[in-house]
């Protein structure tokens, strides 16, 4: 069976007791985000359909899918070649390009949505998917900062509703935020729980508060980092280069933002002020406002904090 590898079966036998395990994945948004949870589900042994609003968005995807398994391959098949090419062909043959959401979505066990950090579009998304998915179907988002309970708030399935917060880059970020708010069934959050362990990572259980657990610690301190430059204490390289010889930290905050994009930045930071107008930890930047008014998005559209037009 094509799809069938060890991971699977390990899922399968873990939770079978619980509920008919995660075969078919259903990801919506080609992305960043969207594309790295593709890889891992279809690295896994998972059917993935990875879906966005344009053939050109999910080729491009697919393509970067390509590069990054290749150096997954690379690092994990090192001495055996045969078998890396293997499993970059059942990878990729694991994995679907769509965009029709709602095709897809009729036949799929779980959605996983990654699309931009809007809430309206969010619900208006799962509100039409909720009408064409199989009663069993799971609905995840991967939101960074908007309350789970606010995108589930237009669908039925209240209970088999959670959040599967990854992170970026996500073939090699060890952790999902396991999401769950009121309605959300235990049998729900196991088998999101499940899911994510059998795409390698670990898992924490998280309740449906601003950020989560890592966002409601990482924001403020980025944000922080982008008020000191605001405020003239110290340049972006320097603060860059002090956080990462002086806290260990891989990237420095002016990276870390432009690796995972000023848009989504700025969607999170101006969620949350709405919020809490009076939290000072929230308040938007300008200089982000205007960097993303510019098309400065960071990495993905070659400039934001840093330039990097070769
Ligand atoms: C203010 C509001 C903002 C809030 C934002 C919230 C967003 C969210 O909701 C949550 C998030 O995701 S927050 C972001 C979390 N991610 C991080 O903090 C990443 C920090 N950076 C790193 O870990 C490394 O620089 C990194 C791993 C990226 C790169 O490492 P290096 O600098 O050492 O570079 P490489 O040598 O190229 O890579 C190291 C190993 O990783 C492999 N690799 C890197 N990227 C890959 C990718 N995309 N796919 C597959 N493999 C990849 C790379 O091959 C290398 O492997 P080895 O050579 O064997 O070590
Ligand atoms: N960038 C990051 O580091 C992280 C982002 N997230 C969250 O993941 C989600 C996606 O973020 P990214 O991948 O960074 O964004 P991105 O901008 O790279 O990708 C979003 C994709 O969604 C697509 N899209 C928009 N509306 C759509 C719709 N109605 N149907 C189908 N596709 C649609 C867009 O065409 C785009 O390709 C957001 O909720 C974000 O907050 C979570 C963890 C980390």
């Amino acid at each position: 069976m094509a799809f069938a590898t060890s991971a699977l079966v390990r899922s399968l036998s873990t939770s079978a007791s619980r509920q008919a395990a995660i075969k078919h994945v259903t990801v919506i948004g080609g992305g960043l985000m969207g594309t790295g949870i593709t890889q891992v589900a279809a690295q896994s042994g998972h059917n993935v359909t990875m879906c966005d609003v344009s053939d050109d968005i999910v080729q491009k995807g697919l393509a970067r899918i390509q590069d990054s398994l290749k150096r997954v391959v690379k690092k994990k098949y090192k001495d055996d070649p045969t078998a890396g090419q293997k499993f970059f062909d059942s990878t990729m043959e694991n994995i679907r390009i769509d965009t029709n959401v709602e095709r897809v979505a009729a036949s799929t066990d779980l959605v996983i949505e990654a699309i931009i950090e809007n809430l309206d579009i969010k619900q208006k998304l799962f509100s039409s998917l909720d009408k064409v998915a199989p009663q069993h179907t799971i609905f995840a988002s991967n939101t960074s900062s908007l309350p789970i309970k606010d995108i589930a708030s237009t669908c039925e399935r209240q209970d088999r509703f959670g959040g599967l917060h990854f992170f970026n880059p996500v073939p090699v970020m060890k952790l999902v935020e396991v999401v769950r708010f009121g309605a959300t069934s235990n049998e729900t959050f196991q088998s999101l729980t499940d899911f994510g362990q059998a795409v390698g990572k670990t898992t924490v259980s998280c309740k449906d508060t601003p950020g989560f657990i890592v966002n409601r610690l990482l924001v403020p301190y980025m944000m922080e980092a982008v008020r000191m430059l605001e405020r003239g204490e110290a340049s972006a390289r320097d603060i860059d280069t002090a956080m990462k010889l002086g806290a260990g930290y891989p990237m420095g905050p002016f990276e870390l933002c432009d690796y995972v994009g000023l848009d989504t930045t700025k969607f999170i930071v101006q969620g949350w002020h709405e919020l809490d107008p009076d939290q000072p930890l929230f308040k938007p930047s300008e200089l982000v406002n205007k960097l993303v008014a510019e098309g400065k998005l960071g990495m993905k559209s070659g400039e934001g904090f840093y330039s990097y037009k070769k």
